[in-house]
């Protein structure tokens, strides 16, 4: 297989280029190393060891700005549950952002980054008694219901003028992975649009004399390529806006917007959304003579995903019938997105270039599932104690680790100016020890 025929497809290039848009803002490749926030990668391997995931703070909070910039007079809502870092949280809180919880464990990140609660949103499709009961105890502004049990039982458990917002199924397909595909019918979120429910969700909140509706909330999926999904969901709520009876202050559409893993691949038209969103909804608006309600939207993986590189050490190199695998220290224990939704991810070796051949990424869990990246090229020679840099894994990856294998789960330092801090540090025996009688 020829490099050019390699290159389109596997999304690694043996050119001492960085592929435009995957990493972090500043990242630079120099003779023996990669620069990321101004600090070396073999220096953070050598400082936090590994496998350890890197976060480039200027590009997290330059891509939170260009949401606030983008969308003037919107309220604009980290999701939480992309990155769940109380650090994290704290910049969203200095920049202006608000945020979003769907659990009492994110909202206690929330109250441990001090981040203020008429900014907090709280949902999820299931909220325990224990959730509800956190999110009135700090005063979290709203409450994004999401079933008719959970109206009932806030409705007994708040005091006087909970605002909620309704979420609502809008029906569209948001041609992205089935797993997080939330705004078609026939799945557990929400309260669907087509069978009424959502009508009638509004009408039940209005029964409850200690809630009060403050809008109307949607989220149809995550990695959502195209701004139409987005104006056709606007035009499916509208209908929703106008028959609720009363004013809809707010009008929620989640978050979703893609953000690039492989080279190609584009960033989310965020300025696109701003127009056509905005136009559309202004439309519609008109079109059924009620007042337009405030926009709010919820970007999780756009903000952080392509601050965030992993950084593992090669352990082994092993050749198959077909394929060579290079194992490295960390796994799906770290990621296990290739293994739920075939996610594909970009990969380089540190410090080298060099001819390169197809490898699979393996990672040390008890599974033949277990890889981080299939087919990518490195440089022929990879062996043991190399350094491999994995792009945009600033989103899902920290949240969704495990520590399978009784693994550590590994920390997150944040970089900037020269400077690497941890605001996650690594899970130690110690710690994993600690939960078991
Ligand atoms: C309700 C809600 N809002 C916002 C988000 C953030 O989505 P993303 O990280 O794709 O922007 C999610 C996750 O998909 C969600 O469930
Ligand atoms: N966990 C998913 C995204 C879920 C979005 C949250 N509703 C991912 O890693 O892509």
């Amino acid at each position: 297989m020829t490099l050019a025929e390699l290159l389109p497809s596997t999304g690694c290039s043996a050119e001492p280029v960085l592929e435009a848009g995957l990493w972090p803002d500043g990242t630079r490749l120099d003779a023996s190393d990669l620069v990321i926030g101004g600090v070396p990668a073999t220096r953070l391997a050598a400082r936090f060891g590994t496998p350890c995931q890197v976060l480039d703070e200027p590009t997290v909070r330059s891509r939170a700005a260009a949401f606030v910039r983008a969308l003037p007079g919107a309220e604009v809502v980290f999701a939480g549950k992309s990155l769940p870092c109380p650090e994290v949280y704290r910049w969203m809180a200095a920049d202006g952002l608000s945020l979003d919880v769907s659990s009492a464990g994110e909202l206690a990140l929330a109250r441990a980054a001090v981040f203020p609660a008429r900014r907090i949103i709280m949902h999820g499709n299931v909220k325990t008694a224990e959730d509800l009961k956190a999110a009135l105890a700090y005063g979290v502004s709203r409450v994004v219901v999401d079933s008719f049990d959970e109206i009932a039982q806030l409705g007994a458990l708040a005091r006087h003028g909970q605002e909620v917002m309704v979420r609502v199924t809008p029906g569209v397909d948001a041609h992205t992975h089935a797993a997080v595909a939330t705004g078609v019918d026939d799945q557990k979120f929400g309260f669907p649009l087509a069978s009424g429910a959502a009508l009638e969700a509004v009408r039940r909140v209005a029964g409850q004399p200690s809630l009060r509706l403050a809008g109307l909330h949607c989220h149809i999926g995550s990695q959502v390529r195209h701004v139409a999904s987005y104006e056709e969901t606007v035009r499916r709520v509208a209908g929703l806006v106008a028959a609720c009876g009363t004013r809809v202050e707010q009008l929620d559409l989640g978050g979703g917007f893609c953000a690039p893993y492989l080279p190609g691949e584009p960033s989310f038209d965020l300025f696109g959304f701003a127009h056509r969103v905005r136009g559309a909804l202004n439309y519609e608006c008109a079109v059924r003579r009620v007042p337009v309600p405030r926009l709010l939207v919820e970007p999780g993986r756009s903000i952080v995903a392509n601050a965030g590189v992993t950084l593992y050490r090669v352990c082994a190199v092993k050749y198959g019938v077909n394929r060579t695998f290079v194992a490295v220290d960390g796994g799906m224990s770290d990621n296990p997105r290739p293994a739920l939704y075939g996610a594909k991810y970009t990969v380089r070796l540190v410090g080298r270039g060099g001819r390169p051949r197809p490898v699979t990424v393996v990672g040390r869990h008890c599974e033949a599932g277990d890889v981080l990246a299939e087919d990518v090229p490195l440089p022929a020679d990879v062996h043991a104690g190399d350094l491999l840099a994995v792009a945009a894994t600033g989103a899902y990856h920290h949240a969704l680790a495990s520590n399978y294998n009784q693994v550590g789960r590994p920390p997150v330092i944040a970089v900037r100016d020269g400077v690497a801090r941890p605001v996650v540090r690594r899970e130690t025996e110690e710690d994993l020890l600690r939960r078991y009688v």
